[in-house]
This record gives C-alpha cells, sequence and structure tokens, in this order.
C-alpha cells in the first residue's frame, strides 16, 4: 500500500466539497456517469481499431448498484480503467484548467462558492459532498495489474494493488449519514433521467426491495433482487430532431459538458449528400472560466460514426468560438484519423465552415434578453473573429455591439447606421469611434465635444486591448469606413472661417506656447472643436509611426510614443485671458497645465506629475 499527498489545491477543493451545503449535490452522479460515458467511448475506439483488443467479446455498460445495508453506492463501467500512474495523475492532481479557473475564482464565501460548484461541475471530486469514503477499484485495458484508489477526502489517500477480472472502473462511494436519499432507487432513477437519458450506453439500475412473497397464509415479506435499464441509451445526436424536445437537449449538454445552467441556444444539424454528418452545438449561457488561458479546454468532442475520437483538438472550430460546446460526428472521416491529418483534412475544413455559419445564425436568432447575454460574455470574442474570420466577417460585424455616445446600453454597427442615415442633411458613410481603457474618461474626453456639438454619435470602444487592434483592421462594413475620432481633425465642426478670424487674436498665444512646450509636443494650433475644455490632445494622423502604432500593438510589442499636438480652444475664457495676459509665469505655468489636463483626460499621464499638481495648487492660489 502507498500513501499519497494529494497536491495542496486539491485540499482546498475537498475542503470545499465535505463541509459546505449544496443545494446541488445530486450532480455527482452525473459526474460519475459522465466519467464512465468518456472511458467506454475511449475503450471502443480501441475495440475497433486495435488488433489487440478486436476479437474482445464487449458489452459496454454502467451498472449503478445501491446497497441499503452497506450504505452504499456504486457505479462501474467496463470501460478503459486507469493503472497507477492514470490515477495519481487524474485524481490526486489537477491537470485541467477547467478546475484551476475553478480555484482561481474561488472566493472563501460559502455562499458564492457554493454557486460556482454548480456552475463549474467539479468532476470527480463531487463525491465528497455525499461520501464519506472513496474506493475506486481499476483495471486498465490491456494491463494486468489492478489498482484500488481509496481516500476519505482529507489531505491524503491510498493506492493498493488489488485483483480485479474485467478492464474497467468500480467507483464506491460510502454515503455520509446525510446522503441516505441517494439509496432510494426512485431518486437515483430520476437523476439519472434527468442528466443522463441520452448517453449512448444503457445505464443499468441494481436495486433491493421488499416485496411479498409466496400465497395464502405463507405471504411474507422478502427482499428482491431487481435491475431494471433506467435511460434511453441512444446518442441523442443520433435522433431525428422532431422527436426530441428541449428538455432532451439541455439534459444531454448538462451531462456531457457538466454545467447545471442551461445552454442559451444550440443548433442541430443532420447534413446528407456528397458528404455526411451530424453537428449538434450550444452556447453556455456562462462563459467558460478557462476562455481566455492558453491552456483552454476545448469544447467539441469529435466523432467517427458514433465511436468518440477526441475532444482535445483545438481548432474542429475557429478559436474565437472555443466557448461552444458540443459533438461534430462524420461519417466520412476514416476511424483511425491522426491528429496532423485532422488539421489538414478537407472534410473537417468543410465541416468547419458549415459549423460557423450555422452557429453564427443561431446566435442572430437569440432573443433579446438571451442576446444581451451573449454579448455580456462573449463580445471580446466576437470581436477576435472579427479580426481573424474574413469569411465571416460581415456576418460577425452584424452580431458585435458597442457602447455609444448616443445611446444606453451597446448598440449595433446597423443601428448607428440608421441612426446616422436619419441625421439632417449629407452624412458621411462613417462609423466614429473612441479607443481607450476607461468608459468614463473617453465619454467625458474633449475630444468628444465636437461631436457632440454636430449631433454625430461616436462608439466608445473601451477595451482597448482588443479594439485598438481589431477596429483600424476592420476596413469597411457594408461600405462604411471606421474612424478613429483621436487620428482626424473634426472636419464637419471645424469651422475654417472662425478659425481665421481667431487666427489674428491668437496666434502671438499659439507662438508663445510652442516656444514654452518646445519638444514636449509637435505643434500648438487653434481648435473650435472645444465646447467645455480649453484644451486637448490629438496625435499627428501625417506622421507614419501613428499609421504603424497599430502594426506594433497586433505584434504584442509596445507601441513608440508619437508626438502630440496641442489644441486649444479660443473661446474659453481660460485662453481668452491667457491670450492678454503679460505675466510670464501665469503663462509658463499655464502652458504646461493645458498640456498636462488635456493629456489626463485622454487616459495619458502627464510628464512630471508632481509639477503639474504644484502647477495647479500655485494657479489657483493666485486666482483665490
Ligand atoms: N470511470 C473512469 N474510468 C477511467 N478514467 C476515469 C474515470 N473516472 C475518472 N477518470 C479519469 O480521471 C480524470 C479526472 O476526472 P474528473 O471527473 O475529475 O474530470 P474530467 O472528467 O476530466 O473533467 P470534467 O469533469 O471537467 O469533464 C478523467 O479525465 C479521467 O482521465
Amino acid at each position: 500500500m502507498a500513501k499519497y499527498e494529494y497536491q495542496t489545491e486539491i485540499g482546498q477543493l475537498l475542503q470545499l466539497m465535505t463541509h459546505s451545503l449544496y443545494s446541488h449535490r445530486e450532480i455527482f452522479l452525473r459526474e460519475l456517469i459522465s466519467n464512465a460515458n468518456d472511458a467506454l467511448d475511449k475503450f471502443k475506439y480501441l475495440h475497433l481499431t486495435d488488433e489487440k483488443f478486436k476479437n474482445e467479446t464487449w458489452d459496454p455498460k454502467i451498472n449503478i448498484k445501491i446497497d441499503k445495508e452497506d450504505n452504499s453506492l456504486a457505479v462501474t463501467d467496463n470501460g478503459i480503467g486507469m493503472n497507477e500512474e492514470d490515477l495519481i495523475h487524474n485524481l490526486g492532481t489537477i491537470a485541467k484548467s477547467g478546475t484551476k479557473a475553478f480555484l482561481e475564482q474561488l472566493t472563501g464565501d460559502a455562499k458564492k462558492d457554493n454557486n460556482l460548484i454548480g456552475q463549474f461541475g467539479v468532476g470527480f471530486y463531487s463525491v465528497f459532498m455525499v461520501a464519506e469514503r472513496v474506493d475506486v477499484i481499476t483495471k486498465k485495458a490491456g494491463e494486468d495489474q489492478a489498482w484500488k484508489f481509496s481516500s476519505d477526502g482529507t489531505g491524503e489517500y491510498e493506492i493498493t494493488p488489488v485483483i480485479k477480472d474485467e478492464h474497467g472502473t468500480v467507483v464506491y462511494l460510502k454515503l455520509k449519514e446525510d446522503a441516505k436519499e441517494f439509496l432510494d432507487h426512485w431518486r437515483v432513477k430520476e437523476i439519472v433521467k434527468k442528466y443522463s437519458d441520452h448517453i449512448p450506453y444503457p445505464i443499468f439500475l441494481h436495486y433491493e426491495e421488499e416485496e411479498n412473497v409466496g400465497e395464502g397464509d405463507k405471504v411474507e415479506m422478502k427482499k428482491v433482487k431487481k435491475s431494471e435499464q433506467v435511460n434511453e441509451a441512444k446518442a441523442l445526436w443520433t435522433l431525428p430532431k422532431s422527436e426530441l424536445k428541449d428538455e432532451d437537449y439541455i439534459e444531454f449538454y448538462s451531462t456531457l459538458w457538466h454545467d447545471s445552467e442551461e445552454p442559451l441556444t444550440w443548433t442541430h444539424n443532420q447534413v446528407e449528400g456528397s458528404l455526411e454528418y451530424t453537428t449538434l452545438f450550444y452556447i453556455p449561457r456562462t462563459a467558460p472560466a478557462d476562455i481566455f488561458r492558453a491552456d483552454f479546454q476545448p469544447g467539441v468532442k469529435l466523432y467517427v460514426k458514433r465511436v468518440f475520437i477526441t475532444d482535445d483538438e483545438k481548432e474542429l472550430l475557429p478559436l474565437y468560438l472555443r466557448f461552444v460546446r458540443g459533438i461534430i460526428d462524420s461519417e466520412d472521416l476514416p476511424l483511425n484519423v491522426s491528429r496532423e491529418i485532422l488539421q489538414e483534412n478537407r472534410i473537417l475544413a468543410n465541416i468547419r465552415q458549415a459549423s460557423v455559419k450555422k452557429i453564427l445564425a443561431a446566435i442572430k436568432k437569440l432573443d433579446e434578453e438571451k442576446f444581451d447575454r451573449f454579448i455580456d460574455q462573449y463580445n471580446k470574442l466576437i470581436k477576435e473573429g472579427i479580426f481573424t474570420d474574413h469569411l465571416n466577417k460581415e456576418s460577425l460585424l452584424e452580431i458585435v455591439r458597442y457602447k455609444s455616445s448616443k445611446v444606453e446600453g451597446m448598440t449595433s454597427l446597423d443601428y448607428y447606421m440608421k441612426r446616422a442615415g436619419e441625421r439632417e442633411g449629407e452624412t458621411k458613410k462613417e462609423f466614429y469611434y473612441i479607443v481607450g481603457e476607461d468608459e468614463h474618461l473617453l465619454r467625458n474626453s474633449p475630444l468628444l465635444e465636437a461631436y457632440r456639438k454636430a449631433d454625430i454619435e461616436v462608439l466608445i470602444m473601451d477595451d482597448k486591448e482588443i479594439d485598438e487592434i481589431v477596429t483600424p483592421a476592420i476596413g469597411e462594413y457594408k461600405g462604411w469606413k471606421f474612424v478613429d475620432i483621436a487620428t482626424v481633425d473634426a472636419p464637419e465642426v471645424e469651422d475654417k472661417e472662425k478659425l481665421e478670424q481667431y487666427g489674428e487674436t491668437f496666434t502671438p498665444l499659439v507662438e508663445k506656447l510652442k516656444t514654452i512646450l518646445g519638444e514636449a509636443v509637435k505643434e500648438v494650433r487653434l481648435t473650435t472643436r472645444l465646447s467645455e475644455s480649453p484644451s486637448c490632445v490629438v496625435p499627428d494622423s501625417s506622421d507614419p509611426m501613428a499609421q504603424m502604432r497599430h502594426l506594433f500593438r497586433q505584434m504584442g510589442q509596445e507601441a513608440p510614443e508619437i508626438p502630440l499636438i496641442l489644441e486649444i480652444n479660443p473661446e474659453h475664457e481660460m485662453i481668452k485671458k491667457l491670450a492678454e495676459t503679460e505675466d510670464e509665469r501665469i503663462l509658463e505655468e499655464s502652458a504646461w497645465v493645458l498640456l498636462d489636463s488635456a493629456k489626463l483626460a485622454e487616459g495619458l499621464e502627464p510628464g512630471d506629475k508632481v509639477a503639474f499638481a504644484r502647477r495647479v495648487a500655485d494657479l489657483l492660489s493666485r486666482a483665490l
């Protein structure tokens, strides 16, 4: 016998499992059945492709045995099984990104963490919600030695060599005092039906029931052994759509992807013709927690003629759709398809292309509440798609949503166009946008003032990291161009005549500011685009580096600083007074304050923060 310690993080997880109250602890059975299903899938593949196993008579099934006297429940499969190393790796350490992400989100607040358990489904460890001890007796297909893994859910577990005839796994649970409901065969049957009716293997329930046996005077109560198959055992995706109800789809989803929330939507397609395949895709209500981790777990399972091939291929769908859960079952691929073949396979490429179209169509069909939820969870990924999936760019641009200076919440590009079209006068076919990190700063940016004045809508893009790269790369949507308002003059609102008039009075001030600020600015000029602010800074769009910045970002490099142009508002009190002042000191301090406060309003850092604060204090005390 060998004793092992659980990886520290698992200790934390077990602690949570054993000591909190669970509203949905029945999911432990769903998790065990799901694991048994996967183990059967894996062996089925070997049985069909590997000479060693081809001749074995194999009758795949899952057995659930209730033993009231022993206070135990056992879930058995004759699948692939595990050896000692697998046990340590699979049950003693955390390898899965999903579980890692789960642990990262734990708060220590029992109530919140409980909800998380429901959302994630933490696999095997969920047994400790109902069991005081767990034995996993298992033998790997093709090996001679069987093993027993035992744990009471505290810091340690044991692994012992044992004897077992058939390959596969028995998970034996000694139930806790308060978990006796799972000895009731009605209850167990109900749970299996609820979650696992449509997994492709038969699930048998074995239990004892007291029955009247005999006749007349000799009738007596006796315990009778009963066995019955409790699920349909037909792979859901192979059934005709007309036979399936919403509940069937939801039940199947919750077992295979361990999600207690109902999916937002699904799309089931049975394709016949030159290529034959079935796809079933789900969009989870909540984005999988590992979605932005490099080691995310893909959510699509590939089958060939109902035989499971892999659930570890990240590119069955384009990467930006990595939140989609589902099944692709092809009639045309060979069973022994290797990873390399998968990646270059023409059949799969065709399926993939058609699948993306189906998924995007399903998204567009969501009702308002669900669509809002979709955007809340996945807008970023849709933007990723706009950048990477040129074939479907138009469709993705229909889906993507942005904040806007004109409307509450989010807007589609189509609505932006509609509103712009309704405005008086001629409208250029342009989407104006402003990019930055902070919505509040963006909404109050001096750059927006001119557009507000001219009643032009500006999209507020506060997902800087991604918007800054993706938006300039879009090019056009339905003939409309994207224009970053920080890189253009605001021609519609720049009043040339007025500017000329102001020129006479303010040119000396502009010259003085230039001299004071020197290298810190590329230029100082007058503008009529502002209304409330005295100044703003804009990048010099004629500078070739300004164009290059996006490229730098796309390559993941820090973009070089581009010189800024300081624009001043001749209609603002401060500028008017500065044009008249003779006081060199005030002029000097004001020049820097105009530049630094304009930078702040754009979310940039002033050159010298201490000096900035001192200058502001100095100017204020003179004004008092
Ligand atoms: N009945 C079983 N037969 C063979 N291997 C199993 C069995 N149960 C569990 N395992 C192994 O243990 C691993 C961990 O199981 P666990 O339920 O914790 O997570 P999972 O099923 O991989 O992930 P998830 O629950 O997120 O789908 C499985 O991936 C599998 O390799």
